[in-house]
C-alpha cells in the first residue's frame, strides 16, 4: 500500500492514500512523516466528524436550549373547578401555593379579575419560562353575561404590546407575551356546554388556540364521560368553535401520525388533577386521588386523559402552539387591527412577476405614452398652421383692398385726364383749378 502527497503549489495539500482519493474539510492529525525526497514532510490529515447541512437540527437545538423558552397559558373556568390544581400537575411545580396557605384576606374579586404567575422551570437543562393567566371570577356571579369580556381586552392588550414591539426602531429584545393556549375548562356537569361555555367559547376560538378540558373527570363514570364528550364535540361543530387541532405533516412517520391521532381523539380531555403523592392498594406511591373505593391515578392513561392533556401541551405541539399563535391568530388579528386603523395592503407586491409580460406591459405603457405625445404634437401643428393661414388671409384681404382702391385713383387720374384732354382739343381753357393745384401724393405699392 502507497500513499502519495500532492502539493498544489499555491499552499494548499491533500494527502491521498493508495493516491486514490482526496479529503477535505479534515484537519492535521498525526505526525509528519518524511518523503521519498527526505524534503517535504507529510501531513496525514483525519476526518474529524460528518461533515454536512444534516448536523443543522443540532445547531438549532443547541441554539434553542441556550436561549430557553417561553410559554404562556390561560386558564378559564368557574372557580373551584381544578384550575390551578392541574397547571401544578401539569408542570409538576406549586406555581399556584395551596389554597390553606393563603391569608383570610384572599377574598374573591367582585369582576373577573386577570392573574398572572410566572416560573423558571428547569428540565434536563431546558430552561422554560412559563407564564399562567388567571381569570378568576370568571362565572361566578349571578349575572355572568360579559364575563369573557375583561378576558378578550387581556388577550388583545398582549397582541397589542408585541404589535407594539415589533414597530420600534429597535426589535433586539421582543419579550412575547402572547397567550399560546388556552385550556377551557368545563364544569363535569355530563349533560352538554351551557350557554355562557358556548359565548364564552366563540369569542375566545378566533385569538387564542382554545382546548377544551372536562375538569374533574373523576366524578363521572367512563361512559358518562364518553357520552359528555360527544355532546360537547356535538355543541362545538354546531356552533362553528374552532379548537387547536395539530397540523398533519405529509413527511411524518407511523409513530408520530398514530401518536397526534390518538391525542385529537381525546379532545375534550377529561382529566383529574393532583399534585399530591398517594400509595396504591398495591403499595405504588402515584400522584392522585384517594378515595374510600380507591385510587384515581393522575398518570394512568386508564383513569384520565390528563398524560395526552401533557404530551400535547408539553411534549408534542408546545412549539406548534406558539407557531400557530405568531402565524395565524396574530396574524389576523395584527392585519384586522392595522386595517380598522385605516392602513392600505398594495396587493401589487404580492403578485408573482413573469419578466416577459412585464417587459411587454412595460413596451405597451411606451407605446402609448409615444402615440399621446405624437397626437400632441400634431394638435399643435395643426393649431399653428390654423394660425399662419389666418395671418395670411388677412393680409391677402388688405392687400386686395389697396389694390382696389389704388385701381378706384388710377381710374379717377385717368378720366380726369381725358377730360382735360378733350377741353384742350375744343380749344376751351381748362378750369382754374390750376391755380388750385392740389399736392397728389406719389403713389406708393406695398406701404399702408
Ligand atoms: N375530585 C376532584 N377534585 C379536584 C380536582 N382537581 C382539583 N380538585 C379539588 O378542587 C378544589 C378546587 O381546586 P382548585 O385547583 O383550587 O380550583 P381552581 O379552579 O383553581 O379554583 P379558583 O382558584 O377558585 O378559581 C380543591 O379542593 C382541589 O383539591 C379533580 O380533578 N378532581
Amino acid at each position: 500500500m502507497t500513499d502519495s502527497y500532492t502539493s498544489t503549489g499555491n499552499g494548499d495539500a491533500s494527502y491521498t492514500p493508495n493516491g486514490s482519493s482526496k479529503m477535505n474539510g479534515s484537519s492535521p492529525s498525526l505526525p509528519p512523516a518524511s518523503t521519498e525526497a527526505g524534503t517535504s514532510p507529510i501531513i496525514r490529515k483525519k476526518l474529524m466528524g460528518f461533515v454536512g447541512f444534516a448536523n443543522l437540527p443540532n445547531q438549532v437545538h443547541r441554539k434553542s436550549v441556550r436561549k430557553g423558552f417561553q410559554f404562556t397559558v390561560m386558564v378559564v373556568g368557574e372557580s373551584g373547578l381544578g384550575k390551578s390544581t392541574l397547571i401544578n400537575t401539569l408542570f409538576n411545580t406549586t406555581l399556584y401555593p395551596p389554597k390553606e396557605n393563603l391569608p383570610p384576606s384572599a377574598e374573591r374579586p367582585s369582576t373577573v379579575a386577570i392573574e398572572s404567575i410566572s416560573a423558571d422551570i428547569e428540565e434536563s437543562g431546558v430552561r422554560l419560562r412559563l407564564t399562567v393567566v388567571d381569570t378568576p371570577g370568571f362565572g361566578d356571579f349571578v349575572n355572568n353575561d360579559d364575563s369573557w369580556k375583561p378576558i378578550i381586552e387581556n388577550i388583545e392588550s398582549r397582541f397589542d404590546s408585541y404589535l407594539e414591539q415589533e414597530n420600534r426602531v429597535n426589535r433586539q429584545k421582543i419579550v412575547d407575551n402572547r397567550i399560546h393556549a388556552c385550556l377551557y375548562f368545563i364544569q363535569p356537569t355530563g349533560h352538554s356546554l351551557k350557554p355562557i361555555d358556548v359565548e364564552c367559547m366563540r369569542q375566545l376560538h378566533t385569538k387564542v388556540n382554545l382546548i377544551p378540558i372536562i375538569a374533574k373527570a373523576d366524578t363521572l363514570t367512563d361512559e358518562e364521560v364518553a357520552e359528555f364528550k360527544a355532546r360537547i364535540l356535538a355543541d362545538i361543530a354546531y356552533h362553528n368553535i374552532h379548537i387547536f387541532q395539530a397540523p398533519p405533516y405529509e413527511n411524518e412517520d407511523e409513530e408520530a401520525l398514530a401518536e397526534a391521532e390518538e391525542i385529537a381523539s381525546k379532545i375534550p380531555f377529561a382529566v383529574v388533577g393532583s399534585d399530591k403523592v398517594v400509595t396504591t392498594p398495591d403499595g405504588r406511591q402515584v400522584r392522585g386521588r384517594a378515595y374510600p373505593w380507591g385510587v384515581v391515578e393522575v398518570d394512568n392513561e386508564d383513569h384520565c386523559d390528563f398524560v395526552k392533556l401533557r404530551q400535547m401541551l408539553v411534549r408534542t405541539y408546545m412549539e406548534e402552539l406558539r407557531e400557530h399563535t405568531n402565524n395565524v391568530l396574530y396574524e389576523n388579528w395584527r392585519t384586522e387591527k392595522l386595517i380598522s386603523m385605516g392602513v392600505v395592503q398594495d396587493s401589487s407586491v404580492f403578485k408573482e412577476v413573469n419578466p416577459a409580460i412585464r417587459i411587454q406591459e412595460e413596451r405597451i405603457m411606451h407605446e402609448a405614452k409615444l402615440a399621446k405625445m405624437e397626437a400632441e404634437m400634431k394638435m399643435v401643428f395643426q393649431q399653428k398652421v390654423q394660425e399662419k393661414e389666418a395671418k395670411l388671409k388677412q393680409s391677402e384681404e388688405e392687400l386686395y383692398a389697396r389694390h382696389r382702391e389704388m385701381k378706384e385713383a388710377l381710374e379717377k387720374q385717368r378720366l380726369d385726364l381725358e377730360d382735360k384732354k378733350r377741353r384742350i382739343e375744343n380749344g376751351r381753357p381748362l378750369t382754374p383749378e390750376k391755380t388750385t393745384q392740389t399736392k397728389r401724393r406719389p403713389f406708393n405699392m406695398g406701404r399702408p
